[in-house]
């Protein structure tokens, strides 16, 4: 259906953006191109709708060399979805997407009935969203309008160039769910322009993987991701997988670093004293059931230590960075010099299990240099970022063992 022939184009200040491309796309395939930023992928787009005009070369659509056919005949038979997905400001939701339709002449009722129909094909009922304008919507929302109004003149082609690059991941990945279902009954032929291998993956019958200007490999997903043609393709995929093992490995006891444990009715001197033997700047405090309380900066501890009986209020120490309030504040004298009177509340916690990538969340959250691991209300240690990267490193060797294991077969020889 689109057909690439030896396609090259040079801009005129001599960069190559695409080089010598040949592949096809079937009728009704979906295509996605992925790769670096600046490795042709937008020139590849644009050069089919010729916005961009290649250098070199041919570009098919059913057989006819698009050089041929009027620009805007042809841009007919395209739609569009780009990321700043381009709504008229003062048109509302309907009249948007019923732009190109109109364009063409078509009769005003069908039209706007046919626009209604394409909202709610793409999730926006249009008795609610029909008279809002563009900035009365969410940005998933102008995108399900963008892709809409790229349907209305319902075009056997589509181009979308990081469609839904603008919006958080959990909308994005609705919204490619979403495209996923209409395109199994649409079945348009579409080329896909993503930097995100994961969408690549989830939304390609086939893959383009791109280098510099050119494809290094283009194959179903699987092939992709099991099979990678050349080493770079082979490094873009791992660096991936590398990202996607935060969000499937656990957090497990035995990552976990043990810091120094004080119970909140502690002394402070007793506290002091084991946070020096084992060196430590600061200690994790738990209750008498042994439930976490909260942490101990080591110079808090030394301070209220040294004021005696008279403690000076509770420390500021930031020795994990943890920036949180202190729970206890100093009691009367005498009964003040315990623990509990210095003790900073800890909020970044996460149950044993988690996933990495939630418990590096919850570090960036809360700005931690560590957080504390529990079972149930049970204390099991804290994870810092240098365990995170160990435990990080050790899943994507399992999985790279996991991998080699698999492609070797055993031969048995029966016993007689
Ligand atoms: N009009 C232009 N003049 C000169 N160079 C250009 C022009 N447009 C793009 N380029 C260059 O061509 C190369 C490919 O650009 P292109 O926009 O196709 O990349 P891309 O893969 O879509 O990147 P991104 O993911 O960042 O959008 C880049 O090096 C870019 O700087």
């Amino acid at each position: 259906m689109i057909r690439f022939e030896q396609v090259t184009k040079r801009y005129p200040d001599g960069t190559t953006a695409v080089n010598d491309l040949s592949f096809e796309v079937a009728e009704g395939e979906l295509v996605t191109l992925v790769g670096p930023s600046g490795c042709g992928k937008t020139t590849t787009m644009k050069m089919v709708n010729r916005l961009i005009e290649p250098t070199s070369g041919r570009i098919l659509l059913d057989g006819e060399d698009i050089a041929a056919a009027d620009p805007v005949r042809l841009r007919r038979r395209i739609g569009y979805v780009i990321q700043q997905v381009g709504l008229f400001p003062h048109r509302t939701v309907l009249d948007n997407t019923a732009t190109v339709p109109r364009l063409l002449g078509r009769p005003r009722k069908a039209v706007r009935e046919r626009a209604a129909e394409l909202l709610d094909l793409v999730g926006l009922d249009p008795a609610v969203y029909g008279d809002r304008y563009p900035d009365q919507l969410s940005g998933g929302q102008r995108q399900r309008v963008g892709v809409a109004r790229a349907l209305a003149a319902d075009p056997p082609v589509l181009l979308m160039d990081e469609p839904f690059g603008a919006v958080d991941p959990v909308v994005r990945e609705r919204l490619q769910n979403e495209f996923l279902k209409l395109q199994a009954t649409l079945r348009k032929t579409v080329l896909f322009v993503t930097h995100d291998l994961e969408e690549a993956v989830r939304l390609g019958d086939r893959i383009a993987v791109y280098g510099q200007g050119t494809i290094e490999q283009f194959d179903a997903p699987a092939a992709v991701l099991g099979a990678p043609a050349t080493e770079y393709v082979a490094g873009f995929v791992g660096a991936d997988r590398g990202l996607k093992r935060l969000s499937v490995t656990p957090v497990e006891a035995g990552d976990l670093e043990r810091p120094p444990v004080v119970r909140l009715d502690d002394p402070l001197g007793t506290a002091v004293r084991r946070l020096t033997a084992e060196g430590a700047r600061w200690a994790v405090v738990l209750d008498d059931a042994g439930r976490l309380h909260g942490w101990l900066p080591a110079d808090a501890a030394r301070a209220g230590a040294a004021a005696g009986a008279n403690p000076s209020g509770p420390g500021t120490g930031s020795a994990a960075g943890q920036g949180s309030a202190a729970r206890g504040s100093a009691g009367a004298a005498g009964a003040g010099n315990t623990v509990r009177h210095h003790t900073h509340r800890m909020e970044a916690w996460l149950p044993v299990g988690s996933s990495l990538k939630q418990a590096f969340a919850t570090m960036l959250q809360h700005d931690a240099g560590w957080i504390a691991v529990l079972d149930g209300d049970h204390f099991l240690g804290v994870l810092t970022p240098a365990r995170l990267h160990e435990a990080l490193r050790r899943s994507i060797g399992a999985d790279a063992n996991a991998l080699a294991r698999t492609e070797v077969t055993v031969e048995t020889v029966p016993d007689r």
